[in-house]
């Protein structure tokens, strides 16, 4: 299906990533709860045996010889609530456990779903380890959501409540004497919460990140830093951070430790018995309470304050797996590269830009109308000013990215119409940033035509210049890129064009800046340009004056917009911006370029400024 050139951009129709997080872990609902219900009647059996020892207390202490049947009863509850405890706390960590792995493997399956569906522009934007971290320590950082601490908290409620309902049994006067600590820290948490502290911690956070970006900074730039002599000052940048950090912790940990020893005084189980004892003994003496009634606000009465601790605890764990959530979403949330319906099939490999407009950000257009036809069998070398468009303009032949607005046919079907298999199938690249994969090799040639011979694999390494390095590695062709070999720049450069070379795709776009990290990489392009020209349509980020005099066409950016373009001795004979360009920017055009002979790659050297 052919798209009209003014197609307005699609929309990609992406699910919203919240439905992707829940759609994820609804099939695991009834596990989920299944852990929860397992936890607790685990933490709630845990009981038993300390009202059994209650009971015994109680029994022991009563005047008279004691029931041995009713001893031993009370004995066997106990050892049973503690055996259905261990059993079913051990089940809940078990099956808990388990539905995190599953849930675990799941998330990392749609994400490297969805990193499979993105454009891939956006990756090749991201740094490798930012993502490694949203797939590996992320969806890891998810466990005690997953798997411990919905349990934890909803026990730390329950099993306070069921000794509350008994202890009201037993003397509800006891009962709220033994609440005191808990309704002082319960009281203290406000006071941890207030604008001043919130501050104090919002400044606390800033410094800490000022600290941990100095270090960042001086680490990633030692290599400068010790070049040129700035160390002390690279320095200097850390103890100042460092000492702003001092001020501004003594003042945090001043306004929070009062409170925060208050809270842990209140929570402590010392404080808890005297309060208990104090109370008790005083009802005792009054004689409002029978002394062994005394023994489970002692044995239970500790367990009150625990909801308010792992509050704390279970909360910080929640919130780093929100966080962590929120960066799955984050990725979950890219919209994908929308994919065809009903993929058309390109006819011919004539590529045509229509008016294309293009901008990283809203509001500012880094290409702005550009109307380009690369026929068959043509090399088109785009060249111009730093900054003006050239990788944005052949990033979206391979359609790393959508236009904004227009549209880019390939043998007159819009890029988007085809499919992602068979619009890589037409249309292969070499930019410069080379990723080779932790494969063989062979198999990294090999990449677009897997069952490729060891022949044909050898066979462009030859045409690339890399030939005889890999058959000098240790295990030639079959030698692990990134375990038993690191390769240099050029080298991973040579092995791309290889592998460019051997997909054979009918449109090849080559980012020629690749050539000047050496004289072979710099032949091989070349040799890649002269192989492949036949019937291919090829563009060229073309820096090299003999590339630039080889092309049929030259196209001359200028800030997102075709400048001029024609047969590069008509730009040249005309004078226009081509030929102004070419004087002014000898860099951008001559290195590398033999300056000896009479012509530069058949172009006049009258024209060449060096
Ligand atoms: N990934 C990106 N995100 C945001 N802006 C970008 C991105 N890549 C490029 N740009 C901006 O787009 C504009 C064009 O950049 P582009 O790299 O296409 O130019 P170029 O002509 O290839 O430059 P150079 O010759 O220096 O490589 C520049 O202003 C650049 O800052």
């Amino acid at each position: 299906m052919t798209v009209t050139g003014a197609a307005e951009p699609r929309r990609p129709s992406a699910p919203p990533p919240d439905a992707g997080v829940a759609a994820l872990l609804r099939p695991h609902a009834g596990s989920f709860a299944a852990v929860v219900v397992l936890q607790v009647i685990g933490a709630v059996s845990g009981l038993a045996p300390l009202l059994a020892v209650v009971e015994l207390g109680r029994v022991l202490l009563a005047p008279g010889p004691a029931d041995q049947g009713h001893v031993w009863a009370v004995v066997a509850a106990g050892a049973a609530g503690l055996l259905v405890r261990l059993l079913f706390t051990a089940a809940a960590s078990g099956l808990g456990h388990l539905l995190d792995g599953r849930v675990q493997l799941a998330f990392r399956r749609l994400l490297a779903e969805r990193l499979g569906r993105v454009p891939i522009g956006w990756l090749s934007r991201r740094r490798t380890g930012e993502l490694a971290k949203v797939v590996g320590d992320d969806v890891s950082a998810v466990h005690p959501f997953i798997a411990h601490t919905p349990g934890e908290l909803v026990s730390a409620f329950v099993v306070p409540l069921v000794s509350l309902v008994y202890l009201f049994a037993v003397d509800w006067r006891l009962t709220l004497i033994t609440l005191i600590p808990v309704a002082l820290a319960v009281a203290l948490v406000p006071l941890m919460m207030t604008q001043a502290r919130r501050r104090e911690q919002e400044e606390f956070d800033a410094a800490m990140g000022r600290i941990s970006s100095a270090v960042v900074e001086f680490v990633q730039g030692i290599a400068v830093v010790k070049a040129f002599g700035t160390g002390e000052r690279a320095h200097r940048a850390f103890r100042r951070a460092a000492d702003e950090f001092t001020g501004v912790f003594l003042r945090w940990a001043r306004g929070l430790s009062g409170i925060a020893a208050g809270l842990m005084l209140a929570l402590s189980p010392p404080f808890v018995l005297l309060v208990v004892l104090v109370g008790g003994a005083a009802l005792i003496a009054s004689g409002g309470l029978a002394p062994a009634d005394l023994l489970p606000f002692l044995l239970l009465g500790l367990g009150l304050t625990a909801p308010v601790a792992s509050l704390g605890h279970g909360f910080d764990d929640l919130t780093a797996a929100r966080s962590a959530v929120g960066r799955i979403r984050d990725v979950l949330a890219v919209p994908p590269l929308p994919e065809p319906a009903r993929p058309a099939a390109p006819r011919g490999h004539r590529v045509e830009l229509r008016d294309v407009r293009f901008g990283y950000e809203p509001g500012h257009e880094v290409l702005r109308g550009i109307d380009l036809v690369l026929e068959p069998g043509t090399v088109t070398a785009i060249t111009g000013p730093s900054g003006s468009g050239k990788s944005t303009l052949v990033q979206l032949l391979p359609r790393f990215y959508d236009p904004t607005h227009g549209s880019v046919l390939l043998g007159g079907v819009d890029l988007r119409e085809i499919g992602s298999r068979e619009l890589y199938r037409s249309v292969s690249f070499v930019f410069q940033d080379v990723r080779l994969l932790r494969a063989s090799v062979a198999d990294n040639i090999a990449l677009a035509v897997p069952d490729a011979g060891l022949d044909d694999v050898a066979g462009a390494a030859r045409l690339a210049g890399v030939h005889d390095r890999i058959v000098r590695l240790p295990r030639g062709y079959d030698t692990v890129v990134g375990e038993e070999v690191r390769l240099s720049g050029g080298e991973a450069q040579r092995i791309a064009i290889a592998r460019a070379l051997l997909a054979d795709a009918p449109v090849l776009v080559l980012d020629e800046a690749t050539a000047f990290a050496d004289p072979r990489t710099e032949q091989a392009v070349r040799r890649a340009l002269e192989t492949l020209k036949g019937d291919r349509t090829i563009l060229v980020i073309a820096h090299r004056p003999q590339t630039i005099a080889g092309a049929d066409t030259v196209v001359m950016l200028e800030n997102g917009t075709v400048a001029e373009q024609g047969a590069p001795a008509d730009l040249l004979a005309a004078d226009g911006r081509f030929a102004a360009f070419w004087r002014s920017h000898p860099a951008a055009v001559t290195d590398h370029a033999d300056t000896s002979a009479g012509t530069l790659g058949g172009l006049p050297r009258g024209d060449e400024p060096r």
